[in-house]
């Protein structure tokens, strides 16, 4: 595949006080926030306006208010010239099921303006890229629905595009989908040097993909940060040990010589309630050097093996949830609802690794933090938060 042009130090998004308001709901609130190269999350519930800002930034729909610009072209003007640079992957199913993926992406390959023999060509190289070379002459109807979603990223990556925006690509995926799928959209960015906005309703998939993250809730938005603000490190160790003989729990064996050394410990992970422990992990409140010996000589003491012990990292979710336990004065939240990595649905929460699900039937959104905006509107105020 032939490296995309590489958008370097430039503002690939800017939108500017952008709203979009439908008879019933105002979908995009006043939204201001610049986007640069790379990979970038766009994360809120169901319903938060994802679709309608990916809409507005390929100009397929009109801002009620404001003004967007997409690698430096107006959204309101140049539709067409940032359509010819950007690809789109819909979150819907929209493949025709009786067509194989070779001759769907060389469809849109043509449609993008490419000729034949390199329309052809890019495909192959496409479909390879997204690894379903050996199944691109089969009819789409048949195929899973990771191979669905491998198809619709072909055929937003075929004319070689600046950039991608990817809505909900892990959407329907299992476990193992969402990984490869996750690691692919990677992969976009640091092989080919396209620039990706891929949105999703899971605060906690996108932490391990985006280089930055941007939250938004009814329309408006939460925080736009680096995802390394989101996750900067704690001040708790983690600390995995083994079992012995003499003591056939290790980790209950160590919490207990710490626990009478004076030093806080906990299985939880700290700042996240509902959240489950990870099994043998303990968390050690780390005040110092002194620490790291004291957990070295403890675990030496006993006899254990040392398996681990690092500084761990905020998980995005956690930002959103120490916020509001403190809103809510250090406890739950006042519906008994504990937040997890999902903003939406509950069926997924319950799939998210440690999350708990959401059964109120409302969707469960995240509290605003201290908002951090990427840029802050022009009248110097900090964006509304919902
Ligand atoms: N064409 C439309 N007419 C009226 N309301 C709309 C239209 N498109 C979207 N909306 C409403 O705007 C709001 C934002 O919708 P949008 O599809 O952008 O959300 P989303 O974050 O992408 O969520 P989802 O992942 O469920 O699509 C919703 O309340 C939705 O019902």
């Amino acid at each position: 595949m032939v490296p995309a042009t590489t958008v370097d130090d430039v503002t690939v998004i800017v939108t500017e006080s952008l709203s979009k308001r439908y008879p019933r709901v105002t979908a995009l609130d006043r939204l201001t926030v610049d986007i640069g190269p790379g990979v970038t999350g766009l994360v809120g519930a169901n319903g938060a306006g994802k679709s309608t800002l990916i809409k507005l930034l390929l100009g397929l729909a009109p801002a009620s208010e404001g003004s967007a610009a997409v690698l430096g072209l107006d959204v309101a003007t140049e539709g067409g010239a940032i359509r010819e640079r950007v690809g789109y992957m819909p979150e819907h199913d929209c493949l025709p099921p009786d067509v194989s993926a070779t001759e769907f992406v060389v469809h849109m390959a043509r449609m993008s303006g490419l000729p034949p023999t390199a329309a052809r060509e890019r495909t192959a190289d496409t479909l390879r890229h997204v690894g379903l070379y050996e199944e691109r002459y089969r009819p789409i109807g048949g195929y899973s629905t990771g191979m669905k979603q491998r198809v619709k990223l072909a055929q937003a990556l075929v004319h070689d595009p600046q950039l991608v925006f990817l809505d909900e690509p892990t959407n329907g995926l299992d476990p193992v989908g969402r990984d490869e799928m996750l690691g692919l959209i990677r992969r976009v960015y640091t092989e080919f040097g396209i620039s990706v906005l891929v949105t999703s309703h899971l605060l906690g998939e996108l932490e391990r993909t985006c280089d930055h993250v941007v939250v938004i809730d009814g329309g408006k938005l939460l925080r736009s940060s680096a995802t390394d603000d989101f996750t900067q490190l704690t001040a708790s160790l983690a600390v995995e040990v083994t079992d012995t003989d003499e003591h056939p729990d290790g980790t209950e064996a160590l919490r207990a010589a710490l626990a009478r050394a004076g030093v806080a410990v906990t299985t939880a992970v700290p700042g996240s309630q509902g959240t489950a422990p990870a099994a043998h992990l303990l968390y050690v409140e780390a005040t110092g050097e002194e620490t790291y010996d004291l957990l070295r000589d403890t675990v030496a003491d006993l006899g254990l093996g040392l398996v681990r012990m690092e500084q761990r990292r905020h998980r995005i979710s956690e930002v959103f949830q120490s916020d509001e336990a403190s809103r809510s004065g250090g406890g739950s939240r006042s519906d008994g609802v504990s937040r997890s990595d999902d903003v939406s649905r509950s069926d997924d929460a319950a799939s998210a690794p440690g999350a708990r699900a959401a059964h109120t039937g409302a969707p469960a959104r995240p509290a605003a933090p201290a908002t951090t905006a990427h840029r802050a509107p022009k009248d110097g105020g900090a964006p509304d938060a919902a």
